[in-house]
């Protein structure tokens, strides 16, 4: 890149740094034109079909990765190192989404995860790391139009002051999530840049930016370690549809387009939900101790041998007795091996012992179709399914549930009798005066045991009991790192599911505990570790929003106190927004006049209320002439989104109207937690609109009557 000598006026820079911008784009039009060139030739020059498809799928990949979005910025800023850095005295580099070079190779834009950007994020007054001015560039719909310099060699530094900094805090959100590569924080670019070995648990206030630590850091391990992750995988999971949605944008645009994104649910998929449970019993079937269960019952299928093997084979007639079978299954068993692989162990001796029969008759060594025979053989599979029968997950979870003595023996000690009734379906535990058996307070159905493992319906709580059973069975492949958004929610057999899928690989797990709002939230993280299996993780914690303004923030951290988790308080870095808490006459019609208001101001607009309220909400603001989006439909040309408090976990919208937070308080166990994350949507302005008193935490004396 040219440096800009230090007596050219602003504009000359600016003007300068455009004519940069412009060369680093064509010459990304040029490897991209290159890439494409060769992708259209791959399977011409590749020997055979295997190598075409792999180079195909290479080149295609390479395409996708470089395409260029106008509208954003392909550099953003801009490293000139001093004199007496040792390797870079004198040289200047722009530092951008991607690398980007000319002709000759020679580097025009540096990626951001490189070793030389993290200087851009790093580097500090007080520790310049050989950088004589950052410069940061403003972008207003892909154009250069401002830079800021920090002279960190004169101890300049301006930190959160930062005018681009605070321009993209407060910028009206619009549509699906952006990345953060431009204004990363140091104390989140820490985080991003950890170890691809190092597991870690981020603590973070809403707003505190979480979800985007996480995209960034999936983003910069894959550079890091793009052939090992490549093969093994990265996995972002996330609550629920409408927020895989919101974030799906971000990894691409980073150029990273080969992430799976799925919620725990989508994960333990194995059989289809058509039922659900009581809320006791789904809290039940969610209890680590049904890991203990369900391995007990898998063990106890196990028995020992009770007659002797004997295989015609030709003219001979081979014996096992049972010693030597009660030893194949000891000592496989001993070895604990995952279930169906202690069961193909178990044919592998038996056949072993064949075959050394065998040898010493015959004087000579069997083949393998003998072997396999011998594998196959009736007597063989006999005993096999007598003392180490097939197993499949559904089949394990459909003998608990459906078997009281297979659940009597398997839960003996680990769960109560009145526990085991619940799973059985036979009643809820003890009511509230202790004295017996109460019957199901919602009503709910729970699984429907059929006949068969196929014949049964199948509830949500049920697909996490079978994804253990699985784990049982079989060892699932694992991914290289798996980063996990929303994790407070997790009940602990849920983070089992995700610990066997991370097992030989690292997790980022990010939450904040006062936003738990499931019946097994999390209220300590190094349980919620320990059931992922990585006890050793750090817990961090961010405390600076970005999101909401510090008004906002105030009004919600009231709650606080009564979510009764141990958390630090946000400190918002925004001084600007506003909150209007209002009490009104006619919900539905100050609503719709709330969000008209709202339409005269930029950004979205996010009607959050009760999960019951929304239907009224979307028709009378449709009558009113307003459009509305459903929160899953982040590409609506709507501005106006109409959503469920149970769905707007991990969400934002610049303008958000809370409609009645008692009801949404009185929907749910959790509601009070719940009615945390609704008030903590907004990025510039939030309405609290009520007509019945506001939930008494929440309250001012200011404010009038409540709850
Ligand atoms: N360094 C940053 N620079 C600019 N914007 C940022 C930065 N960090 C976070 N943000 C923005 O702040 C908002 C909140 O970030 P994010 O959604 O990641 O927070 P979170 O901690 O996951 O929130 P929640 O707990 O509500 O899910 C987003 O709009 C994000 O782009």
């Amino acid at each position: 890149m040219t440096l800009h000598a230090p007596e050219q006026s602003l504009d000359d820079e600016l003007a300068a740094e455009r004519a940069d911008l412009a060369t680093s784009r064509q010459a990304l039009r040029r490897m991209r034109d290159r890439a494409e060139s060769l992708f259209a030739t791959g399977d011409k020059v590749a020997g055979d079909a295997y190598t075409a498809e792999q180079l195909g799928r290479h080149l295609a990949r390479r395409v996708a990765e470089l395409a260029d979005d106008p509208t954003t910025a392909l550099f953003f800023g801009r490293l000139d190192f001093g004199p007496t850095d040792p390797e870079h005295a004198g040289r200047g580099y722009h530092v951008g989404r991607r690398h980007v070079t000319d002709d000759r190779g020679e580097p025009l834009v540096l990626d951001w995860r490189a070793p030389v950007s993290r200087s851009f994020y790093r580097a500090s007054a007080r520790d310049p790391q050989g950088i004589a001015v950052r410069r940061r560039f403003g972008f207003n719909a892909g154009a250069l139009t401002s830079f800021e310099d920090e002279h960190l060699d004169r101890g300049e530094e301006l930190g959160t002051a930062s005018r681009i900094l605070t321009a993209e805090i407060e910028r009206p959100r619009v549509g699906p999530m952006r990345d953060i590569v431009a204004t990363i924080q140091p104390e989140q670019d820490e985080l991003v840049r950890a170890d691809l070995a190092d597991s870690i648990c981020v603590q973070g206030a809403p707003g505190t930016g979480k979800t985007a630590v996480g995209l960034h850091r999936a983003a910069y391990l894959l550079y890091l370690h793009r052939e090992r992750l490549r093969r093994a995988g990265v996995l972002i999971v996330g609550p629920n549809r409408a927020f895989l949605s919101y974030i799906a944008a971000v990894l691409p645009a980073l150029g990273e387009v080969e992430v799976a994104q799925a919620t725990v649910e989508d994960l333990v998929a194995r059989v289809p939900v058509r039922a659900v449970d009581d809320p006791a019993v789904a809290a039940l079937k969610h209890d680590p101790r049904m890991a203990g269960v369900l391995r007990r019952a898998a063990d106890q299928l196990i028995t020992a041998p009770t007659e002797p093997i004997m295989v015609s084979d030709g003219s001979f007639r081979w014996r096992i007795g049972l010693d030597p079978l009660h030893r194949v299954i000891e000592e496989t068993r001993r070895e604990g091996l995952p279930y169906d692989t202690g069961r193909e162990r178990v044919r592998a001796r038996v056949v072993g012992l064949l075959q050394r029969q065998a040898e010493a008759r015959r004087a000579e060594s069997p083949g393998d179709a003998w072997l396999r025979r011998m594998g196959r053989a009736r007597p063989v599979i006999a005993f096999l399914d007598a003392a180490w029968p097939a197993l499949t997950p559904e089949g394990l979870v459909h003998a608990v549930l459906g078997d009281p003595a297979v659940l009597a023996a398997a839960a003996d000690g680990l769960l109560t009798a009145d526990e085991q009734a619940l799973l059985r379906g036979e009643a809820t535990p003890a009511g509230p005066t202790g004295t017996g058996p109460v019957r199901s307070r919602s009503g709910a159905a729970g699984t429907k045991l059929g006949r068969t493992p196929k014949a049964t319906r199948w509830t949500a709580a049920d697909t996490v009991l079978i994804d253990e059973a699985a784990g049982l069975i079989e060892r699932p492949a694992g991914f290289g790192h798996v980063v996990v958004d929303e994790a407070q929610d997790l009940s602990p057999m849920q983070c089992r599911a995700i610990a066997r899928r991370s097992e030989h690989g690292s997790i980022t797990l990010l939450g904040d505990l006062a936003q738990g709002t499931a019946p097994w939230a999390a209220s300590d993280w190094r349980e919620s570790l320990a059931h992922l299996g990585k006890p050793e993780a750090v817990v961090v914690p961010l405390s600076v929003g970005f999101r909401v303004p510090a008004a906002v923030v105030a009004f919600a951290n009231r709650l606080l106190p009564a979510l009764a988790v141990d958390v630090p308080p946000a400190v918002s870095l925004r001084r600007d927004g506003a909150l209007d808490v209002r009490t009104v006459t006619d919900l539905t019609a100050a609503t719709v006049a709330e969000v008209r208001a709202a339409l005269g101001h930029d950004g979205s607009v996010g009607v959050i209320a009760a999960d019951d309220a929304v239907e009224g909400l979307r028709a009378a603001l449709a009558d009113a002439g307003v459009p509305t989006a459903t929160a899953d439909d982040v590409a609506a040309s709507a501005r106006v989104t109409v959503v469920p408090a149970t769905l707007v976990k991990g969400l934002e919208y610049d303008q958000v109207v809370v409609v009645e937070p008692a009801a949404i308080v009185a929907a749910e166990p959790r509601g009070l937690h719940r009615l945390y994350v609704a008030l903590t949507r907004a990025v510039s302005r939030l309405s609290v609109l009520h007509t019945a008193p506001l939930p008494a935490p929440l309250a001012d004396p200011a404010d009038g009557p409540t709850a």
